[in-house]
């Protein structure tokens, strides 16, 4: 399989002709090749996006026909479920189920925002000047880049592909260079629906390459990037050369409350997928167990035998419920912070190293891990590890677990365990995060916005407020009678 940069409606090789090999991380097999895209590649794309949106009709056309338009690209996205979710598992090692799972929330984003298309006709506003009217109007603000991580290569770049394009935006896409295989499958059915030239944009390549100019460029309106903290902090850098709008979406480290009262298998097994899922490359993953200390060694020794059970394998076998980690570099990086944890004088309860399985040689894997005796100020604490891992700790009063949970840099998002409702709300309103699940873990949906509090970003995606994101406001007064001021005499 050869992917291709798609720029002004064709798709073309990188400038310099240079290609990556896409590597499965359950075997380490090349799966794809893909063309490494250049600066000028994408200046190339940023100009076609500014043309399209300057020159073309896109952002003039009924919002009803982007709309539909869209609609169509979601039901191919349905039509093509089975041949995306596979291309995800091979690219990502994630679990075939969970990239069935994806695709469907994935034409459910693209159908949820073609839906709000012609929703929002503006607001009329009761103008306080005699003989005048004032409205507002929504219009897109013009070329926008998008960036995307490796962890839900295509479920991320379409939060922001749909409503930016429903708002009449042109767009050029960067996904993460190691995954970038169901994107550009995507892109082919942006062509088959007929997309005018130059509306939307894929350049395939690095961060550093790629991705550091659509951050910088002039003829950018907005850039929206998901991934790491200290990557959105240089886009954030770059974004300021011409005050481009921007979206940041980046980590978390989130904390799993659970209080004694609560139902004790229901939570010991949320707790379990909170923070697992995945191998916990989740943003969101619950990698901080915040647990009351009258049940905190029952839950901890309960985790653990489950923790031990989890199989791990090939995404494609239907007994596997973990795959492997994205690769080897981020897998070093995962077991550095494992050491770092037992430097600081964690308890290493369970995990911690790569597993002995044969059969599981060649992949990226790593056992789940879960660290006992956590001091909060740990850095296996406070820092995103971004794979297996579960920190421990324990409170003994509602004031106390709130206290730990917000001490973090981060705010993306939390949960909270009890039977107590009148507690969980109350925490739920002290918590300083994005999303808070209430005796529950990881729900997400079209129709909920997505985002983080503090150093975990800003701006939101999905909802309707995740379209408004795609828009600029206008305010339009219009003087019925005019008249001269006469303010000025001479
Ligand atoms: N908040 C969310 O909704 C959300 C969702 C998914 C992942 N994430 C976060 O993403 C991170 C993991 O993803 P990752 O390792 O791919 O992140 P990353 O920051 O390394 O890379 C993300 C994207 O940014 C690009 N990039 C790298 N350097 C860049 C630069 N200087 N300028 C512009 N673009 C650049 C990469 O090529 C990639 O496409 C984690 O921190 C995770 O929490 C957040
Ligand atoms: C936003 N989410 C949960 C789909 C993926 C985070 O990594």
């Amino acid at each position: 399989m050869n992917v291709q940069l798609f720029i002004n409606g064709k798709w073309v090789h990188a400038e310099n002709q240079q290609t990556r090999s896409i590597i499965n991380p359950f075997n380490q097999e090349t799966i794809a090749t893909a063309a490494e895209g250049t600066k000028d590649d994408a200046v190339r794309a940023i100009v076609a996006a500014r043309t399209a949106f300057d020159e073309g009709n896109w952002p003039h056309m009924p919002a009803s026909e982007r709309g539909e338009m869209v609609r169509l690209v979601g039901q191919k996205i349905k039509d093509h479920r089975e041949e995306l979710a596979h291309l995800e598992t091979l690219d990502t090692g994630k679990t075939l189920e969970e990239s069935l799972g994806d695709m469907d929330d994935i034409a459910n984003v693209f159908f949820y925002f073609a839906g709000l298309a012609d929703k929002d006709g503006g607001e009329i506003i009761e103008s306080p000047i005699p003989d005048s009217t004032s409205r507002v109007v929504r219009e897109p603000i013009g070329v926008c880049t998008q960036i995307t991580p490796w962890n839900y290569p295509l479920l991320q770049a379409a939060w922001k592909l749909a409503p930016a394009l429903v708002a009449g935006n042109t767009l050029v896409m960067k996904p993460s260079e190691i995954t970038p295989l169901t994107t550009a499958k995507v892109f082919e059915f942006f062509e088959e629906v007929g997309f005018p030239e130059g509306v939307v944009n894929l350049v395939l390549g690095t961060g550093t390459e790629v991705g550091s100019v659509l951050s910088e460029s002039h003829d950018v309106d907005l850039v929206s990037f998901t991934g790491g903290i200290e990557t959105g902090k240089k886009i954030m850098q770059a974004a300021s050369g011409n005050v481009k709008k921007i979206a940041l979406e980046l980590g978390g480290k989130n904390p799993n409350i659970v209080f004694a009262d609560t139902d004790f298998d229901t939570a010991v097994d949320q707790a379990l997928n909170a923070v697992f899922f995945h191998a916990g490359q989740v943003c969101s993953a619950g990698s901080r167990l915040l647990v009351e200390e009258s049940i905190h060694d029952r839950f901890v020794q309960a985790l653990i035998e489950r923790a031990k059970r989890i199989k791990l394998g090939n995404g494609f076998d239907e007994s596997t419920e973990s795959g492997p980690l994205i690769s080897a570099e981020h897998r070093t990086k995962v077991e550095r912070y494992i050491q770092i944890g037992l430097d600081e004088g964690a308890t290493l309860a369970v995990g911690g190293k790569r597993p002995d399985a044969d059969e599981l040689k060649n992949g990226f894997f790593l056992e789940p891990t879960i660290f006992t005796n956590c001091k909060h100020d740990m850095r296996i604490v406070q820092e995103e590890v971004f794979g297996p891992v579960l920190t421990v700790e324990t409170f003994t009063s509602k004031e106390e677990a709130i206290a730990k949970a917000n001490d973090t840099i981060y705010g993306l998002a939390g949960a909270v365990f009890t039977a107590d409702i009148d507690k969980a709300e109350h925490v739920a309103s002290k918590l300083r995060m994005g999303t808070v699940w209430i005796n529950d873990f990881h729900p997400y949906f079209a129709q909920a916005p997505w985002g983080g509090y503090k150093q975990s970003g800003f701006g939101r995606e999905l909802g309707k407020i995740g379209l408004e994101e795609y828009t600029e406001v206008k305010h339009i007064f219009r003087n019925k009678q005019p008249q001269p001021v006469n303010w000025f005499q001479s």
